[in-house]
């Protein structure tokens, strides 16, 4: 083992005299107490270090012992369910997983790809495989007998094409800054359906692609983040809170276990995995955290599992890296980052991926990040880097926040690129008219604001009808469609079959509508009818179990359509 001695301390970055070889992001352990930490610079027989434990107590002198690798973390189906600090250490209590049934799916003399699975824990929900580690393959030479084993038990034994023995088990190591190997990339051309209507009609994310939730104080990025957890269609939920205020912290590791998993009625827990750093943990584990993180998920992803990975925020992460740098003395760029953030948050983003697995089977890693910006302001470095590297922004907005307009997603502030390679996927599931509905409210919700602008100038009246009918159909679109609580028993998931519903409904208003216009009809009066409220609400009132609601609906928005008077003979064009 190669040694320093600490010559100076700044918080969590020491300063050592090498006595030994060392590498750049080898793992070390420091002072009486091994204190975990990570090298971060080699400049000749000096060594700079950056600890993930409180260095209080820490002394020049005190040793600096290498490990001879890198910073890596514990990999394994009993992670699941458990909160964990950013280098992957338990916070809720420490006992041993249980001892669990094993069956082989391998047997002597069969030769094994590096990352394989041998063997399966059937009774387990989730995460099911034994995988070998992406760095160990060879010809079997023993596996374990079915029954039951524990996690320090070896399970199977190979000789490697080098003629080497390894061995394997229920958990393996992996170096967290490296993103853990796949067969193949796919092409991520499924949308992960979230729930949420906003999302999947408009701004639609692919399993295994990238969002950023950016949104200032109080916004709703925490509440939505939640919400994704529970009802998207991911089958294991890794969320880490990095560097959030102690409190609100507490309330995520509170809620987080009383949650009940919507789809089994269990705990949500039981498919979960949190990493949590609150703002008065050291700051150096709130930068490895999202990285602990992101390897965590990519296990899961390799058990050919579909997983979502939530963190909470990267501004605090990005803040951590910002402090360390100042530390390390480095020049400070755009406000007072790092000149390498930009680099830093495109290698997170860049390990979303949908993917083959070495195991054979499919799976993906979707990555969502908030992003708290001081002020709101979208222009700062975090969240304008953080867009260069994801395909979907969904922008929270203050003033729709301040109106309780919920979630606060801003339209017209997001995007989601690529959403047209969705349509196949929506028309396998029952809408093939998905891509034209969408372009249609986005050029609505769009002419709105246009509209609006003009209206405050000229007045509303001074409009001519069918802009003012563009404004009630717009103010629907946003009530019925884009409103939805995430406390609401019925309406907090909505599904993609009642997405297709309401957005068909809708669509219909739009032509019944602009047909009455143009026949004569006021657009006041077209705002006034009864069915108008049961549109704007039909969210809350017709909920998974009462779909047949939405047909009664359609024949009542026929009806009265059918009762307006001058709508049956259209007027023509004056050329006003
Ligand atoms: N989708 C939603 N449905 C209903 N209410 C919501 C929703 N999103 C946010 N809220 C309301 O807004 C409040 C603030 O939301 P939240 O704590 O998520 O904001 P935040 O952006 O994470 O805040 P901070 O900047 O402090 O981290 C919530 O307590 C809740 O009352």
């Amino acid at each position: 083992m190669s040694r320093a001695r600490i010559v100076a301390l700044h918080g969590p970055v020491l300063h050592a005299q090498v006595e030994g070889p060392f590498a750049v992001g080898e793992a070390v352990a420091v002072g009486e107490h091994a204190l975990p930490g990570e090298v971060i610079r080699l400049e000749g027989d000096h060594l700079v270090a950056q600890v993930y434990d409180d260095t209080t107590g820490l002394k020049p002198g005190d040793a600096v012992v290498g490990s001879g690798l890198p910073l890596s973390v514990p990999l394994g189906p009993g992670l699941l369910g458990h909160i964990y600090d950013g280098l992957l250490r338990r916070l809720d209590g420490d006992d041993p997983g249980p001892r669990q049934r094993f069956v082989p799916t391998v047997r002597p003399g069969d030769r094994l790809a590096p990352g394989s699975a041998f063997g399966t824990l059937p009774d387990r929900p989730h995460a099911r495989l034994c995988l070998l580690p992406p760095d160990v393959g060879g010809t079997v030479r023993s596996v374990a007998a079915e029954g039951e084993v524990g996690d320090d038990d070896v399970l199977v034994t190979l000789a490697d094409d080098a003629g080497r023995t390894r061995t394997a088990g229920l958990w393996q190591r992996w170096p967290v800054r490296d993103p853990r190997p796949v067969a193949a990339r796919l092409p991520a051309d499924e949308p992960l359906v979230t729930g949420q209507r906003i999302l999947d009609t408009l701004f639609p994310v692919a399993r295994g692609g990238r969002a950023a939730i950016p949104g200032g104080f109080g916004t709703g990025k925490t509440v939505l983040q939640e919400t994704l957890a529970k009802w998207c269609h991911a089958d294991i939920i890794v969320y880490v809170g990095c560097g959030e205020r102690g409190n609100e912290m507490a309330e995520v590791l509170e809620e987080f276990p009383q949650l009940t998993d919507p789809r089994t009625g269990r705990a949500l827990m039981e498919r979960t995995v949190i990493v949590a750093n609150a703002s008065n943990m050291p700051v150096a584990a709130r930068e490895a955290s999202i990285y602990t993180a992101v390897t965590v998920a990519e296990y899961f992803r390799d058990q050919g599992l579909h997983v979502a990975l939530m963190a909470d925020s990267t501004s605090r992460w990005a803040e951590a890296l910002r402090e360390v740098a100042g530390r390390l003395g480095e020049l400070p760029g755009e406000a007072g980052y790092p000149a390498y953030l930009g680099s830093r948050l495109a290698e997170f983003y860049e390990r979303a991926a949908r993917v083959r697995t070495l195991a054979g089977g499919e799976g993906s890693l979707t990555i969502i990040g908030a992003v708290s910006p001081p002020g709101g302001d979208f222009s700062e470095p975090v969240t304008s880097h953080t867009k260069r590297y994801v395909g979907c922004f969904w922008g929270l907005d203050r003033e729709r926040a301040q109106a309780r307009f919920y979630p606060a997603i801003h339209p017209l502030q997001s995007y989601a690129l690529d959403a047209e390679r969705f349509a196949p996927w929506w028309t396998a599931n029952g809408n093939a008219e998905w891509a034209v509905q969408r372009g249609r409210l986005l050029a609505m919700l769009e002419q709105q604001a246009h509209l609006e602008r003009m209206a405050r100038i000229v007045g509303k009246d001074a409009l001519p009808p069918e802009q003012q009918l563009t404004l009630v159909a717009a103010e629907l679109v946003n009530e019925a469609l884009l409103r939805q609580s995430a406390f609401s028993p019925v309406d907090r998931y909505c599904s993609p079959a009642r997405q297709s519903q309401m957005l068909r409904l809708v669509m219909r208003f739009s032509a019944l509508a602009r047909d009455a216009v143009a026949a004569g009809t006021a657009p006041e009066a077209v705002g006034a009818l009864p069915v108008m409220r049961r549109l704007r609400r039909m969210g809350e009132e017709i909920g998974e179990d009462a779909m047949a609601g939405f047909d009664a609906l359609w024949s009542q928005l026929e009806r009265e359509f059918g009762a307006l008077a001058p709508a049956a003979a259209p007027v023509p064009e004056t050329g006003a």
